[in-house]
């Protein structure tokens, strides 16, 4: 029976062929100076993205930068931009909405939106310097189902601290 599950249609394209342990992504590079994503060490889970632009992020502040990549991922997929821990330590610059989520159908360039925690240092960073890491990841699809009720469970609806060492105000 043929596989009817892809379309053929070069608009559509999933972008991707996978095997199991990789994932071919296809990614187009928007600025002459920029590598494709690459992962730092074998094993890494996070290939790094790099600022296209130099920035100034004031202490408690926030800019979004351009990586000058972007990519197609296969259906199932998506990838997720993390912070890097390095710059998190060093500086307390974090992503602000950590993990930014890049969905199979965006062809859009890739942004990364940084924070400044720092409540006194400015933080300078150049085009070129790595600012998060894209993580690739398959993901499921739900289907959400309407019930009048849950199955129980041991936590039931208990949350936020509910297993001790924090209580809500
Ligand atoms: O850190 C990020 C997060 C998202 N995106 C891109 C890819 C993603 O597919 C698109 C939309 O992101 P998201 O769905 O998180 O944004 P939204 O605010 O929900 O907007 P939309 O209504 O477009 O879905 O923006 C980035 O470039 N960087």
């Amino acid at each position: 029976m043929p596989d009817t599950s892809r379309s053929t249609h070069p608009d559509l394209h999933d972008g991707g062929r996978h095997d199991g342990s990789t994932v071919d992504v296809l990614v187009t590079l928007l600025d002459d100076g920029v590598q494709p994503p690459s992962y730092a060490h074998p094993g890494d889970a996070g290939a790094d993205l790099v600022t296209t632009v130099d920035v100034e992020i004031p202490p408690q502040g926030r800019v979004t930068v351009p990586t000058g990549v972007a990519i197609a991922l296969p259906d199932g997929y998506a990838a997720f931009v993390h912070p890097r821990s390095g710059l998190a330590a060093k500086h307390g610059v974090t992503v602000v909405n950590a993990p930014g989520t890049v969905d199979a159908g965006y062809r859009g360039e890739i942004k990364v939106i940084l924070a400044n925690t720092d409540t006194s240092t400015p933080v300078v960073l150049r085009r070129g310097d790595r600012v998060a890491q894209l993580v690739v990841q398959k993901v499921e699809r739900a289907r959400f189902v309407t019930a009048t009720s849950l199955p129980g469970s041991h936590r039931g609806s208990g949350g936020f601290g509910s297993s001790g060492g924090w209580t809500p105000a």
